[in-house]
């Protein structure tokens, strides 16, 4: 069966890429480009929209297209708890309509975050570092926002102290900012996709966990996957290990 895939945010980086995979792949159909100020309307009848837009628009975005009946793929950052739980009320009303949000679909990023979480409670001191080109208009990365969180909820469970710091006196932003007790700092840099690296230390020993994306090719078959895999299933799905089975 094909499917028909719409684009929202078409004209941007990732949506450019995704115009191109959805036109090179046997089984999908392009229904429709939107981008900013175009009316979703109908989204070009397709069955699933794909949406990486700006954190100000997805929401209203994504309940667009579950009032459609549209299902969704989403890799646009900014989901907060209230605006997660929009979703599901929205969905609680077309109990057939899937929506996926994701903050990383490089496979190799969802690995990352797993891995992470299974060392998280071997280790005194943990910190992550996100890497982005210069245009990325928030920090830090919903990619490291959720690593430090899956990080945290770990150490919680493990009852492992906070990580060590004598640190009394520093500069605004040096220590980075703390996502649920993890120290995470963002770099921009020209020549950058998108990479992270999360730090984790002991008596004697690191372990460093790294990731890099230097292109957006690598959120490609992530998309796809969850392209094929939203539309069996209904609700609210967060995070590509899910639909990877991981
Ligand atoms: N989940 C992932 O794997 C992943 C990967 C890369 C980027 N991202 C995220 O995806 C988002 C987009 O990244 P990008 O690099 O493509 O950004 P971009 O700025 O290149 O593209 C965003 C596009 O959205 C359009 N847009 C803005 N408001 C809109 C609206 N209301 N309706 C429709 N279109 C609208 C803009 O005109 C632009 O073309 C960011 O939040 C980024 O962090 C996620
Ligand atoms: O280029 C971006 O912007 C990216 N945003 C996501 C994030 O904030 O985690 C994923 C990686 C690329």
């Amino acid at each position: 069966m094909t499917l028909r895939v719409a684009v929202i945010g078409a004209a941007g980086r990732m949506g450019q890429q995704v115009v191109e995979t959805v036109e090179r792949a046997d089984d999908l159909e392009l229904a429709g480009r939107f981008d900013v100020g175009d009316d979703l309307g109908d989204l070009g009848g397709a069955d699933v929209a794909v949406e990486f837009t700006v954190p100000g628009a997805t929401l209203a975005n994504v309940l667009h297209c579950v009032e459609q009946g549209v299902h969704a793929v989403v890799g646009t950052t900014g989901w907060t708890d209230e605006s997660l739980s929009q979703v599901r009320s929205a969905l609680a009303v077309q109990p057939k309509v899937g929506v996926l949000i994701a903050p990383n679909f490089a496979i190799g990023a969802v690995l990352t975050m797993l891995f992470a979480a299974q060392a998280a409670r071997f280790y005194e001191s943990v910190e992550v570092i996100e890497l982005h080109h210069p245009d990325k208009i928030d920090a830090p990365s919903g990619t490291a926002i959720r690593t430090a969180e899956v990080i945290a909820d770990a150490r919680r469970a493990a009852d492992v102290p906070p990580a060590p710091d004598a640190t009394t006196s520093a500069l605004d932003g040096a220590r980075g900012a703390q996502v649920d007790g993890v120290p995470v700092h963002a770099v921009r840099l020209r020549g950058l996709v998108a990479h992270e690296e999360v730090l984790f230390g002991s008596p004697g020993e690191t372990l460093t966990i790294r990731h890099d994306s230097f292109h957006r090719a690598s959120f490609m078959p992530g998309v796809l996957a969850g392209v094929r895999g939203v539309v069996d299933r209904p609700g609210l799905t967060v995070g590509l290990e899910e639909i990877l089975d991981l």
